[in-house]
């Protein structure tokens, strides 16, 4: 039961280039380097990196798919994998077909798989649709059943390429209740990612990778506080110098001291109360500038003390809010159905992002304050509706 599931020993790769015969004799990079590590029985690894940096070539490679250049991989253990969100099922047969398809392919017999098959299409709910052409399906309706088969053929491996990012919030809970249960029954889980929160919250360890090479390797928590202040490091660099900029509310923004980023895409204004009483309802509308295109950019705002308490921070990935490519000018608004924080001075931090978090387009530091009165019944951070009563 201790033996290591997957074993990788100094692992590299490098493709061979297959266009033409010069471009044959031209040295390809490594796309990996010297990448060790193993995952024991209900351990969860996280691979982090840019894009490009070999975190799909080295899910590959686990899953069987290709051989390294240098080094060793073993694993021990039923494979299930989610490699390209329910891309490799056949547009043409049914839910239900590409499902026994897909157990068979992982090692199930038919009967088996034919004995499971409720449970698979009721877990991906999928119920109304499972007889139609998959390609019919919505992207979120084959990961939900691409996921489904692969947790329900008893992997004791299972290697996902960002699963958790597509489908709803009620869906999402779901897949995190049946990976903690596939842990605990022994399953070792490689996981790739371009959430910190998420791997955070459910990896142990954490691989980061940058094109060719690890970056860092070790407790999740450390390796994504690493890769996030590697991101504030870029944004700090690629903040440019110049002149303040006064918003419409008189807020002063001066770059490098309260504002951030590359300013390819900005945050022109800030719309909320400059006071709320604790309970509260808090809407925050964000303008926002974009002279180019801008590929699904992420928003980000949290709540902090003036100590730098951080109370609330989220963002419209990990609210699982599809923000679409943006050109131009817009508003976007955040809703807090009520804001329960003790009485004080708060600000309101806000940003936009790149899309994997490799810097900010724009981000406001202590810019914006918000108070909070009220709540004169609690002392602490948060003043949530409460009362006392004898118990009898
Ligand atoms: N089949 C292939 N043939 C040649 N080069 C490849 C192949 N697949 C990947 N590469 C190269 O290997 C490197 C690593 O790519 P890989 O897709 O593994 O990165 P990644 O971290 O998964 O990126 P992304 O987040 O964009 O999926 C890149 O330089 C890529 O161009």
């Amino acid at each position: 039961m201790n033996a290591s599931r997957i074993t990788v020993d100094s692992v590299g790769k490098r493709y061979r280039p297959q266009s033409s015969w010069k471009a044959r004799r031209k040295e390809m990079p490594w796309a990996l380097r010297d990448v060790t590590f193993h995952v024991g029985p209900g351990e969860m690894l996280g691979i982090v990196g840019a894009n490009g940096a070999g975190k799909s070539t080295l899910l590959r490679l686990l899953g069987g798919i290709g051989r390294p250049t240098e080094g060793k991989i073993s694993t021990n253990g039923r494979l299930g994998a989610l490699l390209d969100l329910g891309g490799g099922f056949l547009g043409d047969l049914t839910g239900r077909e590409n499902a026994m398809l897909a157990g068979v392919v992982a090692g199930l017999l038919r009967r088996e798989m034919n004995e499971r098959l409720d449970e698979i299409v009721a877990f991906a709910e999928l119920e109304d649709f499972i007889d139609e052409p998959v390609r019919t399906y919505s992207t979120g309706m084959m990961m939900r059943l691409a996921f489904s088969v692969a947790v329900h053929t008893d992997p004791e491996i299972l290697l996902v390429d960002e699963f958790l990012s597509v489908g709803d919030l009620a869906f999402q809970a779901k897949c995190h209740a049946k990976i903690t249960a596939m842990r605990e029954a022994g399953c070792a889980i490689v996981m790739v990612s371009h959430g910190m929160d998420q791997v955070r919250d459910l990896c142990d360890r954490a691989l980061w990778l940058k094109p060719g090479e690890v970056a860092a390797f070790g407790s999740a928590d450390v390796v994504s506080n690493l890769y996030e202040t590697e991101m504030r490091m870029e944004t700090l660099r690629r903040t440019p110098s110049g002149p303040g900029r006064k918003l419409g509310s008189g807020i002063d923004l001066v770059p490098r001291e309260n504002r951030f980023g590359t300013f390819e895409m900005e945050i022109v204004s800030v719309d909320h109360p400059a006071s709320i009483r604790s309970g509260e309802p808090l809407a925050i509308t964000l303008g926002y500038k974009a002279p180019k295109r801008i590929d699904s950019p992420v928003f980000v705002v949290s709540i902090t003390r003036e100590d730098g308490t951080v109370c609330l921070d989220t963002n419209t990935l990990l609210s699982r809010t599809e923000v679409p490519d943006l050109t131009g000018e817009g508003k976007l608004r955040f809703l807090l159905d009520r804001l329960d924080l003790a009485a004080g001075q708060y600000f309101l931090d806000v940003g936009v992002f790149e899309n994997e978090w490799k810097h900010a387009y724009d981000y406001h530091w202590h810019a914006h304050p918000l108070i909070v009165n009220g709540a004169p019944n609690h002392k602490g951070l948060v003043a949530p509706p409460s009362r006392w009563e004898m118990v009898r």
